[in-house]
């Protein structure tokens, strides 16, 4: 057994003297997020119905809600009982990855309710607490690295910034946060980025968040955006714009004299990213509702950023790997590629084309990519503009929580024929 990964050692490292003080405790709120609740949800519920906690109890509600939601499997095989009750898997948590003696007494379990303690299991799956399918894609796309980016998986990553150019350049964003007492540090993959040193800032309580000069995003997204390559007065189409993450990116490129297209057939998140484009000044957005743009736009710029399996953003929630449906992703690449080739029709000749996910499946990125490229030769393969840390032999960006500490992104760039 190899010694303790960054994300155990993250366990053993959380204020866990503060669960004494947490009252009630904590049962109903782990049954709930075990039988599928949102994690996150089941927290705020939780602090809310204990509203007198200090800092760390507030801080330690969360790792415990959080820990259990994620470690369950690894909890489980530790335990030898598939049917262990929550507060068991809360004392699991805290003496098998917490290295807490008196774990039974925190999580308010008898010390016999806890069988001896066992060797952790080293089985990736177990290890790592994957769902069997979720380790086998994982092995399959990281080989011997699994083991590092399976870790990954398993912490929340930083919290990473993006500096509004419509309102601030992102030395200026540095110094107006450093002021409030959150230090930051320029993203080195992204040009407007900023990663925050130190602990997780509350960013939407901020003045400089309220008042639309940053944005949460994380870095791989933030060069996904970049990949377009728009400039001021461009016209864009963000083909897949749900909330809006790349659209005010993009608006912030092409200023004010430009046009970004934000197209998406989910209504609820258009609505979303109107609020958001309002706060951040991006005038040059026009939302359409619906599966496509109007079939007669012609634009310098196309991304799709598609409809995914998101394994690349599991770190984002310790919950999400329970909910995914694998049965579901067989569909995914033929609707990619409907939605890629019906999204290059915009293109104009000499135009930019970006296909992007957030998975690390090969079916859903380099074959999606390399089946519209046979289709459609008017179509050239770009070199795309991005550090050279991220661009794969094959000429693809690929960006993985484990090497580049950021989602797992994919992307292709291509440029139409003139
Ligand atoms: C990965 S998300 C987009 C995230 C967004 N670009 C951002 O940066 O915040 C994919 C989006 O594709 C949209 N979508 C789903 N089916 C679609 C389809 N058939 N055509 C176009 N968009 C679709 C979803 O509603 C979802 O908002």
């Amino acid at each position: 057994m190899s010694a303790a990964s960054p994300a155990e050692r993250r366990v053993a490292a959380a204020p866990w003297d503060a669960l004494a003080r947490v009252a009630p405790p904590l049962d109903a709120e782990l049954v709930e997020v075990l039988g599928g609740a949102t994690a996150e949800r089941v927290v705020d519920r939780a602090l809310r119905a204990r509203r007198g906690l200090d800092g760390l109890a507030r801080a330690v509600v969360a790792e415990a809600i959080f820990g259990v939601a994620l470690w369950r499997r690894r909890l489980r095989a530790q335990l030898g009982d598939a049917d262990a009750p929550p507060a068991v898997l809360l004392a699991a948590l805290l003496r098998d990855l917490g290295g807490r003696a008196d774990a039974a007494a925190l999580a308010g379990v008898d010390a016999g309710a806890l069988p001896p303690p066992r060797p952790p299991p080293a089985g990736l799956a177990d290890r790592f607490s994957l769902p069997d399918w979720l380790a086998e894609e994982v092995a399959r796309a990281a080989g011997p690295d699994a083991p590092a980016l399976a870790d990954a998986l398993d912490r929340p990553g930083p919290v990473c910034l993006r500096a509004n150019r419509l309102r601030i350049g992102r030395g200026a964003l540095a110094t107006a946060l450093a002021a409030s007492g959150i230090a930051t540090r320029p993203a080195p993959l992204a040009p407007d980025g900023l990663v925050v040193d130190g602990p997780r800032p509350n960013v939407y309580g901020l003045v400089a968040h309220r008042t639309g000069l940053v944005e949460v995003q994380d870095e791989g997204s933030q060069l996904l955006g970049a990949l377009v390559g728009a400039r001021p007065g461009d016209a864009v189409v963000d083909a897949c714009a749900g909330a809006g993450g790349k659209t005010l990116l993009l608006a912030a490129a092409v200023g004010p004299a430009g046009r970004v297209y934000a197209v998406d057939p989910d209504a609820a998140r258009l609505a979303r990213l109107r609020v958001r484009a309002t706060r951040a000044g991006a005038e040059g957005i026009v939302s359409i509702e619906g599966p496509s743009a109007p079939p007669e736009l012609r634009v310098d710029r196309v991304l799709v950023d598609a409809p995914c399996s998101e394994l690349g953003a599991l770190r984002r929630g310790p919950d999400l790997r329970w909910r995914l449906d694998p049965a579901t992703f067989p569909a995914l690449p033929a609707l990619q590629l409907g939605i890629l080739a019906r999204a290059a029709t915009h293109v104009r000749r000499g135009g930019r084309l970006v296909y992007a996910t957030c998975t690390f499946r090969r079916e859903e990125d380099e074959e999606v990519a390399l089946a519209f490229e046979a289709a459609h030769p008017e179509f050239v393969r770009a070199a795309p503009e991005a550090d050279a840390s991220v661009v794969t032999p094959d000429g693809f960006v690929r960006t993985w929580p484990h090497v580049h500490d950021t989602d797992g992104f994919f992307a292709a760039v291509w440029t139409r024929r003139g």
